[in-house]
């Protein structure tokens, strides 16, 4: 059996029985399966496609082998959908998909090899097209047609929906969909004032983003970043929008205290560190999680700045202990949320998010709104950003919160400031103050950034 489809299977088997993480664990399994680049290569487009597209190879594997997913054991499920996304989905030959993924049921579940070859074999007989109108057929609305085909969990649908129906945007909900499916191209963020960016123009393959004026692309990231010593970072371009809708909402003055409150594993807090720097303000960060806090301090190591890292719940924070006795002038609410604008990087989490997740994070949210509000200084800014376009998450966290603060809060036009930094003008919800950012429109994550100024008290 080949080394990529063996190092795919151990992937999902690991993502089903551990909840890891395929973007995390895929990278070390390859290293440890010592995978040349090609086989590298096919195993990421075997274990992301499998996992993106889950929902839809289980539908196929239920009409195929006639019976419910639920009734297969789950490793041979898994044997199943590799084989079925090779067949739909890839330019693999037929026979040897169908053999390979019976020689990995051999070794996973002896007495299933027949099994698998029997239902590979029917999924083979009818080609992609007329699968996608059998896999259709029956439902009850376009909501759930769009689950089906686009493999995404229904209530994700439907939360999606309401968030571009707010732009008046729901005729895009399949290109967006779609834009889930694919893969992000590899970004780059070129820490402001600390890297030569004339030479590395000169670099083969080296060009700047359409939107951040610190983000590129390049032909061999790994080398450009390998070659940056910490200063050029793998960064979602919409992250580094937000990072610096904050640091160039208005000029920095020297002395300026900022706090990244919930800043693990510290891609923003990067920028943050770098701006800083540039402009003389003080940057302090603070994580929960103990490991997600070392990433902070590693993300930050090549900005010669002294940023303070604490550990510490961010609804319990206290400006003092960050000795910012009269609070922070800039600070960043990059909140936990579901994550529903980041499903490119995450193939698995579309199936493991729950509709009452999203109960949980919003009350979450409101409670680190409220702290980090309460933290800023008199004429200070908060960024409330989420890789979430759900709208509980962004205007209902956000309207909640701007209600309890009553007149001491003023929303910024965070739209106005995104534009100001962005190198093109964005395609952006008309009428709204906040940032919306979308995979298929600016190819970017999900993000949502909304600036908010804590009014001094007359
Ligand atoms: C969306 S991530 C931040 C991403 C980060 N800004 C970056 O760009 O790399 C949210 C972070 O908040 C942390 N977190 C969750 N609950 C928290 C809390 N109550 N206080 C502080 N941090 C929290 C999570 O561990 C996670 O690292």
């Amino acid at each position: 059996m080949s080394p990529a489809r063996r190092v795919a299977y151990e992937v999902l088997e690991a993502v089903r029985l551990d909840e890891a993480y395929a973007n995390l664990l895929l990278p070390a399994r390859i290293r440890r399966a010592r995978l040349s680049q090609a086989d590298a290569a096919l195993a990421t487009e075997l274990t992301y496609g499998t996992l993106r597209r889950q929902g839809y190879y289980d539908r196929v594997i239920e009409l195929a082998a006639d019976r419910p997913a639920d009734a297969i054991d789950p490793a041979v499920l898994d044997v199943l959908r590799l084989g079925a996304h090779q067949l739909l989905s890839t330019r693999v030959p037929t026979h040897a998909a169908v053999n390979e993924q019976v020689d990995l049921a051999r070794s996973v579940s002896p007495k299933a090899a027949g099994f698998v070859n029997a239902v590979l074999r029917t999924v083979s007989r009818t080609d992609a097209d007329a699968w996608r109108e059998l896999v259709a057929e029956g439902v009850s609305n376009e909501d759930e047609r769009l689950a089906r085909l686009e493999s995404h969990p229904k209530w994700v649908v439907r939360a999606l929906r309401a968030a571009l129906d707010r732009e008046g945007r729901a005729d895009e909900l399949e290109a967006l969909l779609q834009a889930d499916n694919s893969s992000p191209r590899v970004n780059l963020a070129v820490l402001p004032g600390l890297v030569d960016e004339s030479a590395l123009l000169e670099v083969d393959g080296f060009a700047p983003d359409r939107y951040s004026p610190i983000g590129a692309t390049s032909h061999d990231p790994i080398s450009v970043v390998e070659s940056g010593g910490g200063r050029i970072r793998v960064q979602d371009e919409g992250s580094q929008l937000a990072a610096l809708a904050l640091s160039r909402a208005r000029p920095v003055e020297a002395g300026e205290r900022w706090l990244d409150l919930c800043s693990g594993p510290g891609g923003k807090t990067a920028v943050l560190a770098a701006e800083a720097l540039a402009g003389g303000a003080v940057l302090s960060a603070n994580e929960i999680v103990p490991v997600r806090a070392d990433l902070v301090r590693s993300a930050i190591a090549g900005v010669p700045l002294d940023v303070e890292v604490r550990g510490g719940d961010g609804r319990d924070l206290d400006a003092a202990a960050f000795g910012a006795p009269g609070g922070f002038d800039r600070i960043l609410l990059d909140a936990p949320c579901t994550g529903l604008g980041a499903l490119r990087r995450r193939p698995e989490a579309r199936w493991r998010k729950r509709p009452q997740d999203v109960g949980e994070l919003t009350l979450l949210q409101g409670q680190l709104l409220d702290a980090a509000f309460a933290a800023l200084a008199p004429g200070g800014v908060l960024a409330y950003v989420t890789c979430s376009p759900h709208t509980a998450e962004t205007h209902g966290s956000l309207g909640a919160a701007l209600a309890r603060w009553g007149d001491e809060a003023e929303s910024l036009d965070t739209a106005a400031v995104v534009q100001a930094v962005s190198r093109h003008p964005l395609d952006l919800a008309s009428g709204e103050a906040t940032v919306q950012l979308w995979p298929h429109r600016h190819g970017t994550d999900a993000m949502f950034i909304a600036l908010v100024r804590r009014v001094p008290a007359s």
